[in-house]
């Protein structure tokens, strides 16, 4: 019997990027509305950040070197000569001998060059300051540009907008971001096994997990699910989904009936459409290894595992790829060095993904295997990240420094 047609994760990934696919189209949004969205253009700021010299403290503007050797028991006299208002210009010149009162924030007079904070002054009469310590200049100013230059990149094209980018956004006055379409990815679970959550189920069936955690994946990466869909095993039901969500997404991605059991209809249904064509039924990835990947014209449609744990594993690898050519963004892999707590075994000729959890032990990392049957959801629930045996490895042994790539995106 002909088993699987399977190809590397290399050769996968290079069908992936070799297939033509590009960025899906940009729109505009406003800036909350552009929180977890990638970047579609470089956001530019039209103007130094802050705009103006500005205080950092409550206090007067003077200049600096005139407060040298100012004490608690010699204090430095200035006349008062006025005040900074809040969101307004002053244009007034500080002269010699004279300090402005400014607020936190408030524009410094031209000729200040230094603050000094309320508390050490005190007011002798209407016109005269005392300043009881020296304040050199430079002291609690924010100078103009300081923040962010006119020009200068405050968020980059392919960056996924997070809350402190909004931050900057906003400080450089962007009330809407140009930001990637999201992919539109349709999810079915097959199976008649599969039940939905919130019914009752009998000896024999299981819960969707697949829907809920490719969706979330899917969420998390700011795709749109725009068809989640339970299908049992019946060919022309599960064709007739397929049909309805190439209708309306960028991806398709199906999770069970990947394998070669009697039932497993996916690569069937893919190859039934007009422009259907496997590029692959199985990679040679551990675990994971029964996987499709098909293409019906130009849309992609991935037969993920049925064993929960496998179809996140291979989503993260096959996946997250292919939904990044269409919203481009190349995460940074978030990797954290760690000591193997044990011997580890890999199969050659096969990429292998080994769970496993992190824990700290003095000044380094370290991490423990995690063995479990990749049905078993509570692997990836309890792991910290894996490390990646290519496939000419056979194993790595206790000791060894290693890679481990974690679950969960990061912020670099
Ligand atoms: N003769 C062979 N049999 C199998 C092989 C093989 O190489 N030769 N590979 C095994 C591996 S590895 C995996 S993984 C599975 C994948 O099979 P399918 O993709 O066809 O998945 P199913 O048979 O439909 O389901 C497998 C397992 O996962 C459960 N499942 C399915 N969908 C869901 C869901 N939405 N939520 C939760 N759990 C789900 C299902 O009940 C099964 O227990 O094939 C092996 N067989
Ligand atoms: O390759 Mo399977 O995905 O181990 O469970």
């Amino acid at each position: 019997m002909e088993f699987f047609k399977t190809l590397t994760l290399p050769q996968v990934l290079a069908h992936l990027t070799d297939s033509g696919i590009t960025a899906a189209h940009f729109e505009t949004v406003s800036l909350l509305d552009a929180l977890g969205r990638i970047a579609a253009s470089d956001c530019l700021a039209p103007e130094d950040m802050p705009m103006f010299d500005r205080s950092t403290v409550d206090g007067y503007a003077i200049i600096g070197r005139e407060s040298a050797g100012a004490s608690e028991a010699i204090p430095g006299f200035f006349q008062l000569a006025g005040e900074s208002l809040m969101g307004e210009a002053i244009e007034q010149q500080l002269q010699s001998g004279q300090a402005v009162y400014v607020p936190t924030g408030g524009m410094l007079p031209p000729g200040a060059d230094a603050m000094v904070m309320i508390e050490f002054t005190e007011k002798m009469d209407h016109e005269t300051l005392l300043v009881y310590k020296p304040s050199p200049p430079g002291a609690h100013i924010s100078y103009r540009g300081d923040d962010v230059r006119k020009g200068d990149i405050v968020v980059a094209a392919g960056r996924r907008i997070d809350s402190y980018d909004i931050g900057m956004l906003a400080g450089a006055g962007y009330d809407t971001v140009c930001v990637y379409r999201k992919p539109k990815v349709a999810v079915i679970s097959t199976g008649d096994e599969v039940r939905p959550v919130g019914e009752p189920i009998t000896f024999g069936q299981i819960y969707d997990v697949n829907g809920y955690t490719i969706s979330a994946r899917l969420l998390e990466l700011g795709c749109d699910v725009v068809e989640k869909a339970l299908v049992s095993d019946n060919y022309e039901m599960l064709r007739e989904t397929v049909e309805t969500s190439l209708a309306k997404a960028d991806i398709v991605i199906l999770s069970g009936g990947s394998s070669v059991g009697t039932r497993d209809f996916t690569a069937r249904v893919i190859e039934s459409f007009e422009g259907g064509r496997l590029i692959t039924h199985g990679i040679a990835i551990k675990p994971g290894k029964p996987t499709i990947v098909g293409k019906i014209d130009d849309k992609f449609i991935i037969g993920l595992p049925g064993h929960p744990a496998s179809a996140l594993i291979i989503f993260n690898a096959v996946v997250k790829p292919l939904i990044y050519q269409l919203m481009p963004h190349a995460p940074t892999p978030f990797v954290i060095e760690a000591l193997l707590s044990e011997n580890v075994h890999a199969s050659p000729g096969k990429d292998t993904f080994q769970m496993v959890q992190l824990y700290r032990e003095g000044s380094s990392w370290h991490c423990k295997p995690i063995y479990a049957k990749s049905g078993m959801m509570s692997l990836l629930a309890t792991a910290s990240g894996y490390i990646h045996m290519t496939n000419e490895k056979e194993g790595l042994s206790a000791g060894t420094a290693v890679d481990v790539y974690l679950l969960q995106e990061v912020r670099l």
